[in-house]
């Protein structure tokens, strides 16, 4: 029997042995497929015909299908995202205005970003269920005193989309805060949703230096895809400096596929190229990535284990998932994240690097050695700390860790 099954954001068709007959219709409430109550659409569903259906559907995502069509819908999405985010860091700089106590700037950029990248995300795929898991919501900008920043936003939105050809489009404002709070989705192990961070590293665009928007798509609990939009990070490597190359354009577009490896393209659009982690297998070769911000992650630590390690170079301290977007192509080795005890780490800070750098060789785990897990919702379920390396470096890199812990404890 020939069968469609609607999963996310796709409808499958299937020729199964079903043992009951099964009506399957597109989803026709248009409600979130992320509980029990996905298939209200299915009728004479039996149990064994359910796991069937799941049994399907992980097959499916197993099996790696191409998430082509949503991939293309992130980079756009996220390249005019970045678009946005520039015009407010350049009028930030250029206004002077960048006190580090007037965060008011910042926010337009969040906002607007996470605004635009809803918006878009949406309007691509308008016959699906639409779910995003993302850092900021609306509640601030419903307030009366902020009426002038939410018109800025709307402002920003509206020209950006002008920028991309979209001139018969405009938003109101009251779309502007729909399109935000569509973030408020809790992710989890079911269904596809989307996972935004607007702007990771808010500390390094206020200060004119490192930061990305990072988008993700969960599919059963799984990252299948990422993007990271770098526009600070130079689209040479920042560590090894090829005085053949005179290479000097900045703005970098991260981009990896599950099974299809990770890309790198300018972001004012040069082809992709495909890129790896280091080969380096020497730790006294490697050099590691952190936080510039000393609050985000202990650099005590990391220097601890940089020392038992024999790394020599100096550590590289960038904001945002840049870091992970640089480990990729191979500018460093390791990236190390230490945040004080009880701090729990947001899907959107990790998902789109974690593609990133999985896609081009490197590994990710806890503290403990364990996988990242993204199905439990909008956190990370964890053992303080996350680091990320090649293949061979992350057995040294993990006793080096657990040592180093081990050792700053008991000298407390
Ligand atoms: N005390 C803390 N410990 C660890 N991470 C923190 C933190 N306070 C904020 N962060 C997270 O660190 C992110 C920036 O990462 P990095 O340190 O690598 O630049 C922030 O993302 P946002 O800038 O999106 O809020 C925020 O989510
Ligand atoms: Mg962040
Ligand atoms: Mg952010
Ligand atoms: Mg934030």
């Amino acid at each position: 029997m020939n069968v469609s099954i609607g999963v996310g954001h796709h409808v499958i068709h299937v020729h199964a042995p079903l043992t009951r007959g099964v009506l399957v219709h597109r989803n026709p409430t248009n409600t979130p497929l992320n509980s029990q109550s996905k298939f209200p659409f299915l009728f004479s569903l039996s149990l064994s015909t359910a796991t069937q259906l799941r049994a399907v559907r992980g097959a499916r995502v197993a099996a790696s299908m191409s998430y082509d069509k949503q991939l293309a819908a992130a980079k756009k999405a996220a390249s005019l995202a970045a678009r946005l985010c520039q015009k407010v860091q350049t009028a930030l700089l250029q206004s002077d205005v960048q006190s580090k106590s007037d965060q008011s700037p910042v926010t337009v950029a969040d906002y607007g970003s996470q605004a635009l990248v809803s918006f878009i995300l949406e309007k691509e795929f308008p016959s699906v269920p639409f779910s995003l898991v993302a850092e900021e919501d609306s509640g601030d900008l419903r307030k009366e005193e902020s009426g002038e920043t939410l018109h800025r936003i709307t402002e920003l939105v509206n020209e950006t989309l002008v920028t991309d050809g979209m001139n018969d489009i405009s938003l109101s404002k009251e779309d502007v805060l729909k399109a935000i709070d569509n973030g408020k989705s809790e992710g989890g192990p079911h269904g596809q949703h989307w996972v935004l961070d607007p702007i990771d590293g808010t500390k390094g665009f206020l200060r004119g230096d490192q930061y990305a928007i990072a988008l993700a798509l969960l599919d059963e609990g799984k990252v299948v895809l990422g993007v990271l939009a770098c526009p600070n990070l130079p689209f040479a490597s920042i560590t090894r400096r090829d005085q053949s190359i005179s290479e000097d354009r900045v703005g970098s577009l991260f981009f990896a596929q599950v099974g299809a490896g990770t890309y790198m393209q300018s972001l004012d659009g040069s082809p992709p190229t495909k890129v790896h982690v280091t080969a380096i297998e020497n730790p006294e070769e490697a050099s590691f990535f952190e936080s510039y911000e000393a609050a985000h992650s202990s650099h005590d630590l990391s220097s601890l284990i940089a020392r038992k390690l024999g790394v020599k170079a100096p550590p590289v301290r960038i904001d945002s998932q840049a870091k992970y977007g640089a480990l990729s192509r191979g500018d460093g080795a390791i990236y190390m994240r230490f945040p004080r005890k009880g701090y729990r780490e947001k899907i959107w800070d990790h998902a789109a690097g974690y593609i990133v750098v999985a896609e081009a060789g490197g590994v990710a785990s806890d503290v403990a050695g364990n996988p990242l897990d993204f199905s439990r919702g909008r956190y990370l379920d964890l053992d303080t700390g996350i680091i990320v390396t090649n293949q061979k470096l992350m057995p040294s890199l993990l006793k080096a860790v657990q040592e180093s812990i081990k050792e700053k404890a008991s000298a407390l």
